[in-house]
């Protein structure tokens, strides 16, 4: 067997790999370069809370495969995904930093908080760390209370951003443009009937979060191109829906797409769902949050 490739690996659940975590991640990459290292993120899925609360109620802001994804387009060269069981939940501190960070990765290097625990019932710290670091000859480097202090962005900060419909603030502690990943279904047939055909995405991880109901500027692209659009969360309470919907009308694009996979960015909320007296006020209303939409779209491309 060949030897494996040394490794300077950071270790956390990183939900949104948002401002804060790519610093961490930039220091990573940073350290394996100087030393020819190869920079790994470990993650745990699912959510220790969805497995040992059994909280279906949870939400992240990425789906395991996006966490990946955007990891990596950080830089990191592997994520290594351990599937968080009550199994794993049991290992000893000691036995987690031999079999997966020593034998299975080849650390050679850690970054990591001051504040971090692990091991089972997260009984052991950055000290206990210290101890196995000697043993097990590898080195840390420690991100310091006032490192994490600076920064003041935090994934409940951004859930709480989205589950209030501020998608502008939450992408400005991103980074990034939130985003959902879905596959086109068929809806009710009334879009295209109201000259607005709706693209109804369907998310198959519950855990997703989906920000607040309401009117949203999002921007897609189909085949290389960029498409704008306009984007409804919420029940149509006008034409009587049942449960909630996610829906986007693209801008200048006439293609059917059932089945199709598409990445959705949020850009901007425009306004919340209401029921309207009638089909033609609703329709109204549609072509005003087009024009709403464009004119953002505009400025933004200027
Ligand atoms: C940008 C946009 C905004 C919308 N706003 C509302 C709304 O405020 N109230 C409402 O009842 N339906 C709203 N709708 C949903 C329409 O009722 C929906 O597109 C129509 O029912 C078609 O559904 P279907 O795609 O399942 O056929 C909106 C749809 C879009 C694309
Ligand atoms: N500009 C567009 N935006 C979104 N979908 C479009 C557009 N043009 C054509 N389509 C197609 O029309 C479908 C939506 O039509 P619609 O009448 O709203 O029916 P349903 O909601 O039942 O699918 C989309 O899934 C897509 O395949």
């Amino acid at each position: 067997m060949t030897e494996k490739s040394a490794k300077v690996t950071t270790i956390g659940t990183f939900d949104g790999v948002h401002i804060g975590h790519q610093k961490i991640l930039n220091r990573v990459v940073k350290l394996a370069k100087k030393r020819g290292f190869e920079p790994v993120v470990l993650t745990l899925f699912p959510h220790p809370r969805m497995v040992l609360q059994k909280d279906d109620s949870i939400k992240l802001l990425n789906t395991i495969d996006e966490r990946v994804t955007i990891l990596k387009s950080y830089g990191i060269s592997e994520v290594v995904v351990k599937e968080f069981t009550k199994e794993f939940a049991n290992l000893s501190a000691r036995d987690y930093v031999q079999k997966i960070l020593i034998n299975e990765l080849n650390t050679k290097q850690i970054v990591i908080g001051y504040d971090h625990h692990f091991g089972k019932n997260r009984s052991a710290n950055i000290n206990d760390l210290r101890l196995f670091a000697e043993e097990f000859k590898f080195t840390i480097e420690e991100i310091s209370a006032q490192d994490i202090k600076d920064v003041t962005v935090s994934s409940t900060k951004i859930r709480n951003a989205l589950n209030n419909g501020q998608v502008a603030l939450a992408n400005s502690y991103l980074g990034y443009n939130y985003f959902i990943t879905g596959k086109v279904v068929k809806g009710k047939g009334l879009g295209r009937k109201l000259d607005f055909p709706t693209a109804n995405i369907y998310i198959k991880e519950i855990y997703k979060l989906i920000p607040a109901d309401g009117v949203y500027v999002v921007k897609s692209s189909f085949h290389n191109r960029v498409v704008y659009g306009m984007m409804n969360i919420g029940s149509n309470p006008t034409v009587s829906g049942k449960g909630r919907s996610i829906e986007v009308n693209f801008f200048n694009f006439n293609e059917t797409i059932y089945g199709d996979i598409f990445k959705v960015e949020f850009l901007k909320r425009l306004r919340s769902e209401q029921k309207f007296e009638n089909i033609n006020a609703l329709k109204a209303q549609l072509k005003k949050d087009r024009s709403d939409a464009q004119d953002y779209i505009k400025q933004l491309n200027e």
